[in-house]
């Protein structure tokens, strides 16, 4: 940003926060102001489901959600709607009823919104749409590295023979050479498998896996040192996939797995980032239809809370 002080959400004080329409964290629009460093962006898809749906409902779920974020982020000690300019750049709206054209339009649209200075905390949809944002990340910034936060590996090869769904978006992105796999790690996995294969083709892709177990018993401070020992420098995207909570913590989700992460577990992590090179994130799979009191779209909220306060802090945090 120039001079010009950043335009930051509606005064909670002036006109409650429950009143008027919803962007994320009642910030403006993108078309409200002159550029935008940092950019909250939905995508209302999930036709890339193998299991519920719904999770097309997650950008207007967690926008709701979002009214109630506050403007000051204690365990980061940064103000980011002041320090940046961060805004709501609504949805991007993608064919429902054809998996190859969303994603190729989802990949221009995130190619033009990061053309310039401009990050993105793309709002999911399912997990499909991480290919597309990758292939967008990768050709700004090279192959990045991955931190994957999920119940589940999604470097399965293909499902009913299709090889563009929500349980295929990293095994994708690696074949197409757009992740640097000295720097790709699963986080929170749990659950059922296909069959031990899945976590030796798994690993032959180059992911190293921490999964929800390790979190508990080697601890935050443990697991966020040797993910970063790994990351290092490189250029980062972190996918946020809200099942990997424990479904006490984030029912409303498409495929939900018992033994998850809390939600204090995986902000915790998350601060745990701070200083390394973020270039972009999502959060996918909220499907509000499954939640209740909005225990799921408030999770979500506030991880996109933390991931908008990565990037406004950048590299000087
Ligand atoms: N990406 C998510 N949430 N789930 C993938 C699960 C794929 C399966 O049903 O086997
Ligand atoms: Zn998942
Ligand atoms: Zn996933």
């Amino acid at each position: 940003m120039s001079e010009q002080r950043p335009v930051g959400p509606l005064d909670s004080s002036q006109i409650p926060r429950f009143a008027g329409f919803a962007t994320f964290a009642r910030l403006p629009r993108i078309e409200e102001v002159p550029s935008a460093d940092v950019a909250v962006v939905g995508v209302p898809f999930d036709s890339g489901v193998s299991y519920r749906p719904g999770a097309r409902f997650g950008p207007s779920a967690l926008r709701e959600a979002s009214r109630l974020l506050r403007p000051y982020h204690p365990g980061l000690d940064v103000s980011p709607f002041a320090e940046k300019q961060v805004v709501d750049a609504g949805d991007i709206a993608v064919n429902p009823f054809h998996i190859g054209e969303a994603i190729e339009k989802l990949q221009q649209e995130a190619e033009a919104l990061t053309a310039g200075p401009t990050k993105l905390v793309t709002v999911g949809g399912d997990h499909t749409i991480a290919l597309p944002l990758l292939r967008a990340a990768a050709k700004k910034h090279g192959p990045v590295a991955l931190l994957h936060f999920d119940a589940h590996l999604d470097t399965w090869d293909t499902y009913f023979g299709e090889p563009y769904t929500h349980g295929t978006p990293f095994r994708r992105a690696v074949e197409e050479g757009i992740l640097d796999t000295s720097a790709v790690s699963h986080v929170g996995t749990r659950g059922p498998l296909y069959g031990k294969r899945d976590l030796e083709e798994d690993r032959r892709l180059g992911f190293g896996i921490v999964t929800s177990g390790d979190v508990l018993r080697r601890g935050i401070d443990e697991t966020v040192d040797a993910l970063r020992q790994r990351i290092g420098d490189r250029p980062l995207y972190v996918s946020v996939d809200i099942d990997v909570l424990d479904p006490a913590h984030a029912p409303g989700t498409g495929t939900p797995e018992a033994g998850g992460m809390t939600s204090r577990e995986l902000l915790e992590i998350l601060r745990g980032l701070r200083g390394l090179n973020l270039v972009g994130a999502d959060v996918v799979e909220l499907a509000p239809a499954y939640d209740h009191a909005e225990i799921t779209a408030v999770a979500a909220s506030h991880v996109a809370y933390d991931l908008v306060s990565l990037l406004a802090l950048g590299r000087d945090a």
